[in-house]
């Protein structure tokens, strides 16, 4: 493999073609001035890793020693916390912390609403994503169960008038419930138009039209004032768009000939180099970084065939109204876009340094992904994404506020070399690891100039909370550890500490996935919650899932919950520290069984489609037929608990072995129709099959039960054969001091 040296770093000429002929130019970075600052970057940033690292494994092992020290009790908390404490794991809290970041774009500071999340790498995906910022009510609920679906289930070919109606109908009653008029209801309405600056709406009865009840939230129109294309609501600070066209199918048949209900949906947007994404060499990290580059020059596009006609993506324009008073009005017609870089536990042989290590992985990431944001900042790009030159990088999986330290001394030296102004680069904090939870203030006072969310990324934290408890005794079922004591600690906790840290109008207060993203009828009962428990944003998997959620920031206004809760103190850390350990003696051997069947489905589902198609998030339909998301967190906490039973007893090496070949049938029959599908019945000696057998077998020596190392080891052999299995992985490559 053909390499160019500069200063330190040995770069792949892929790499090094891509990034000095296709990203710098149009930045004012010379390569030069880039190449030259990363190695600096690299050499000096290096060995903090690599000690961050280590000191991961020095608190985990103290943490080993305690829960198998003789005697020890799981029940006493007090006694775990005295030794957290004793060996520098519970830092000591900060007196007060007040972040102070600035210039931070309204979609993250104000406007509460979703965040969805999307696998970079796949342009068509993307693309869908940074244009969910609108989003069709009336199809939102005609194409999933947030609708009953009735007898004959999901609708296929052809429009169900029935269910058509039903839509259309619950949407007008839903627009009651947030911009209700002066008497009357939007389902009854015959004529809206403009008039004075106000809106009005004409019932059929006879009598003067009625208006908003809250007049103000009329924002302006499309067309003429007396027969508008377009009506825009405001609630919460969130838009809604009644549509009309009294051609189309849907407007002909409606009494005021409205043809959609568009809804403000996805205000901001993940863009994943992280969990969703296979990325093992340089070849997948070009592909990572391109489709970035491509979304922040708004050049992207993305050519697919559907229902059988050839379709061109690209980025959506942004929205032109006339406000009520008659001015222009322009609204964003694109999500605001954050880029996920990968942890600082991730290494790259994309380049290597002169003793031929690959180097952090995370310090690539954030170089090239904040140099490539430029084009947005230098105002080069077709599009805006952030109209307070801000570069949004969201950083996973710190433990604590060392680390987080880390990453903004990161930060500060890329804003060097690129030439920004100090602290333009924003930092996304993941709560997901239980060291960052148990010393979220302190995490948020290490990045307190760059700090614009903490989220409870409940799906890792999940799996490293297994971690943590590995030798202290089985854990409870998967499904039971929602309602851990440790879990409701950890999310009221979340909210209470980022309002006394100031984050409330500055910064985001988030909640985790929803991971199912068929069952949207669950959702709009369950997610909810979030809004109501103070977050201002929620995470969500799909367009569809965004704008369905955006219903919850219209019932709930979160900027009033925040305000009532900003005293209120948050729970304490004992909660958080208890461990969600169970007695196996509680369960059946059916309901051993079946925890397995249900961990190594998940386990291979994901798999298999991860090390042989380079698929890093898919849809895996659950022993139920619940189609799940399944990423390389939820990945964490299948292979962890698998893990942790066998280690306990509670299922022997033979019972899970057997479980796999049983699951390996079930996930080859889901995959039946999937083209280039190897089976893994046929290929148990294969990489996909042996990458699982190591999640699970080798799990409990897994740093913090990570899932990477084994997943890009068996990948790299898919990729380029069995010569591959015997070289090391980048990952691993480090020697950690
Ligand atoms: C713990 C964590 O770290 S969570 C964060 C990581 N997880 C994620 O990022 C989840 C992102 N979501 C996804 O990748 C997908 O929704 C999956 C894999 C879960 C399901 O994908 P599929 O099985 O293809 O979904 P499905 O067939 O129902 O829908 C596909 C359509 O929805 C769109 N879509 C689905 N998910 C997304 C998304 N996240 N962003 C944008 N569009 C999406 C696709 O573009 C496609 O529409 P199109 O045909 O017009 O292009
Ligand atoms: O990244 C999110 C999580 O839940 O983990
Ligand atoms: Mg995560």
């Amino acid at each position: 493999m053909s390499r160019r040296t500069i200063g330190q770093l040995r770069i792949h000429h892929a790499l090094d073609a891509f990034v000095t002929h296709e990203v710098l130019p149009g930045t004012g970075v010379s390569a030069d001035r880039f190449w030259m600052g990363l190695s600096d970057i690299v050499t000096h940033f290096t060995p903090k890793i690599l000690n961050a690292l280590a000191r991961r494994r020095l608190l985990q092992q103290a943490v080993d020693h305690l829960l198998t020290a003789p005697g020890f009790d799981p029940g006493d908390v007090g006694a775990q916390i005295d030794l957290l404490r004793t060996v520098g794991y519970l830092e000591r809290e900060p007196e007060s912390v007040s972040i102070a970041t600035r210039d931070v774009d309204a979609e993250i500071a104000r406007i509460a609403g979703p965040q969805l999340v999307v696998p970079v790498t796949n342009a068509r995906y993307a693309l869908n994503a940074a244009n969910a910022r609108w989003g069709s009510l009336y199809d939102a609920f005609y194409g999933t169960d947030a609708e009953p679906y009735d007898m004959q289930g999901v609708p296929t070919a052809g429009y169900d008038t029935q269910r058509g109606e039903r839509v259309i109908r619950r949407v007008r009653l839903l627009l009651d419930e947030i911009m209700p008029l002066t008497r009357g209801s939007h389902a009854d309405v015959a004529r809206y138009r403009v008039e004075d600056g106000r809106l009005t709406a004409a019932l059929d009865d006879g009598a003067p039209p009625a208006g908003l009840r809250r007049p103000a939230q009329f924002a302006g129109f499309q067309g003429p004032p007396d027969a508008p294309r377009v009506v825009l609501l405001r609630n919460h600070g969130l838009h809604l768009e009644l549509r009309f066209d009294p051609t189309s199918p849907i407007g002909s048949r409606d009494r005021a000939g409205i043809s959609d209900v568009i809804a403000e949906s996805a205000i901001s947007t993940i863009m994943d180099c992280e969990d969703s994404v296979s990325a093992v060499d340089v070849e997948d990290k070009i592909q990572v970084y391109r489709n970035w580059l491509g979304l922040m020059q708004g050049t992207l596009t993305a050519s697919f065939r559907k229902g059988g006609r050839l379709l061109e993506r690209r980025l959506a324009p942004d929205r032109h109204y006339t406000a009520p008073d008659g001015t222009p009005l322009v609204l964003p017609g694109r999500s605001l876009m954050l880029i996920r870089n990968v942890g600082h536990h991730m290494f790259t042989d994309a380049i290597v340094d002169t003793g031929g290590h690959p180097v952090p992985e995370g310090v690539l990431d954030a170089a090239v992904t904040a140099v490539i944001a430029l084009h947005d900042l230098r105002g080069t790009s077709r599009t805006t994404n952030s109209r307070t030159g801000s570069i949004y990088i969201v950083k996973p999986k710190m433990h604590g506020p060392e680390e987080v330290a880390l990453s903004d001394a990161l930060f500060a030296r890329v804003e060097r070399v690129l030439g920004l102004g100090p602290n333009t680069i924003k930092m996304g904090i993941m709560d997901e690891e239980r060291r960052t939870s148990a010393n979220l203030a302190a995490c948020i006072q290490a990045a307190r100039e760059r700090v614009v969310f903490i989220n409870t990324g409940f799906l890792d934290r999940t799996g490293d909370e297994i971690h943590y408890c590995m030798q202290a005794g089985p854990v409870v079922r998967k499904a039971d550890m929602r309602a851990e004591p440790w879990m409701a600690a950890y999310e009221q906790r979340n909210v209470a500490i980022g309002l006394a840290c100031g984050l409330k109008d500055h910064a985001q207060i988030g909640k985790g996935m929803w991971a199912m993203p068929d069952r949207m009828a669950d959702m709009m009962t369950q997610k909810i919650a979030h809004p109501r428990a103070g977050a201002n944003t929620g995470w969500v998997p799909s367009p569809t899932a965004a704008t369905l959620h955006a219903l919850h920031f219209h019932f709930v206004d979160v900027a009033t919950v925040q305000a009532r809760m900003e005293n209120v103190p948050p729970a304490a850390i004992k909660g958080l520290m208890t461990l969600p350990l169970a007695d196996p003696a509680a369960w059946s051997a059916a309901e051993r069984r079946a925890e397995l069947d249900n961990n190594l489905q998940g386990i291979l589902g994901y798999v298999v489609r991860w090390v042989d198609m380079g698929i890093g998030c898919s849809k895996v339909p659950d022993l139920d037929d619940v189609g799940l998301m399944e990423d390389r967190a939820t990945l964490r906490i299948s292979s962890q608990h698998v893990a942790n039973w066998l280690h306990h007893g509670v299922v022997s090496q033979d019972e899970v072995r057997a479980s796999m070949i049983r699951m390996a049938a079930i996930v080859d029959g889901q995959n039946r129709d999937e083209p280039g599908y190897r089976p893994l019945a046929d290929n148990a000696g294969g990489p996909a099959f042996r990458a699982a057998s190591d999640l699970v077998f080798k799990g409990v020596t897994q740093p913090n039960g990570y899932t990477e190392s084994t997943l890009h080891r068996w990948r790299r052999v898919a990729k380029d054969g069995a010569a591959a299995a015997n070289r090391t992985v980048p990952e691993l490559d480090r020697a950690v001091p």
